[in-house]
């Protein structure tokens, strides 16, 4: 297919302006996920990717070509929703077959079509039954099976898994990385949950009021958040904030080493803290201590045994962000952390 290129993309409904000179590059092939806030833009961002509402001004390109003013038909792409957009009147079968017909495939080569597609998306015993009669689960796997058999050369999926519960959602997550990878196509996926988006996108975009505030890999987002909106939409419990003068000093919550009355010399800094709460969660333990720099989270693996007594955290220089007053990063102030140095004294156990 091709890359898809945004070019000082804008869009106002009336005096708003929901999109801000959006510049972006789509990577052929990639599943790029468009995350942010509910109202940030992200739904409208998609729909004029997909020719379904006009942008004010900008251009959009596969590669080199201007499809801007295309019809969204014309534009290789199918689109999936989050409400599925089945016929109620029709089968499964019937529902995916629709498309094809359209497209004056024959019969055969429709059966043909359309059983590889139900096996894949694992619905072959439920080709007769009506949407009505399917789980959330097997709708949205209708929904993807249909447009799957249109062979775009991107799926654009507007947040379409919300609608489903929770143990569905995980499960569905695994089945778009599968297919992901079995159809080696482009996905753009919208989506409010960041979850979703580290899980599945090889590529995010992360959107705040219609302007992007950083893109790269899952990886890049979470180790190297370029501000506190990033530093703080990504990861749970969030980022750990701490005020010091000008500055924001965030630490994330699994970076932080907890102990009782031992100090460990491994860590560059040390803070004393109060114990407030405990949260089990199975496969970690969340703890919230109170501390002279604010209330911190700190995360670690299944901790069963009840803890009491003096918390001592201990932190690396190297997991520090620090952020300015505008909330961009700013390079290390580590004059900031003097007092809670490790001293050597301290290191030394007397
Ligand atoms: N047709 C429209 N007319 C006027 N305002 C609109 C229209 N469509 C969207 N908006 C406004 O544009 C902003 C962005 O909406 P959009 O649906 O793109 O956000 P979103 O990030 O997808 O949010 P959500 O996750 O809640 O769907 C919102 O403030 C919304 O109210």
């Amino acid at each position: 297919m091709a890359n898809i290129t945004l070019e000082n993309l804008n869009k106002s409904f009336g005096k708003s302006n929901v999109l801000n000179d959006i510049n972006l590059e789509i990577e052929d092939g990639s599943f790029t996920i468009l995350l942010g806030p509910s109202g940030c833009g992200k739904s409208t961002l998609l729909r004029i990717l997909a020719g379904l509402e006009e942008e004010s001004s900008g251009r959009i390109l596969m590669d080199t070509d201007d499809i801007t003013e295309k019809e969204p038909k014309d534009r290789n792409i199918a689109m999936v929703f989050q409400n599925y957009a089945l016929y109620p009147h029709m089968t499964v079968y019937q529902n995916i077959e629709y498309g094809l017909k359209i497209k004056k495939v024959t019969k055969e080569e429709r059966k043909s079509i359309i059983d590889n597609v139900l096996q894949m998306v694992e619905l072959k015993e439920h080709a007769q039954k009506r949407p009505k009669q399917l789980s959330g689960g097997q709708r949205q796997r209708v929904a993807l099976a249909r447009a799957i058999v249109k062979r775009p050369g991107a799926f654009f999926m507007d947040e379409p898994l919300s609608n489903l519960d929770a143990k569905l959602r995980n499960h569905m997550r695994q089945e778009l990385i599968e297919l992901h990878q079995q159809l080696k196509t482009t996905f753009l996926y919208v989506t409010h949950d960041q979850i979703e988006a580290m899980s599945m996108g090889s590529y995010i975009i992360i959107l705040n009021q219609g302007k992007v505030m950083q893109q790269g890999t899952p990886k890049d987002i979470y180790t190297n958040p370029q501000n506190l909106f990033v530093a703080q939409f990504i990861g749970s419990p969030p980022v750990n904030i701490m005020e010091m003068g000008e500055y924001k000093i965030g630490i994330r919550p699994e970076k932080i080493s907890m102990t009782t009355e031992v100090v460990n010399d491994s860590f560059d800094y040390c803070l004393e803290g109060e114990l407030l709460s405990t949260e089990q969660l199975g496969g970690e333990t969340i703890y919230r201590v109170q501390t002279d720099y604010g209330k911190l989270n700190v995360k670690t693996p299944s901790e069963w045994e009840a803890i009491n007594g003096t918390i001592k955290l201990h932190f690396a220089k190297r997991n520090l962000f620090f952020f300015n007053t505008d909330g961009d990063r700013v390079p290390p102030q580590y004059h900031l952390l003097e007092d809670l140095e490790m001293k050597q004294e301290v290191m030394m156990g007397s």
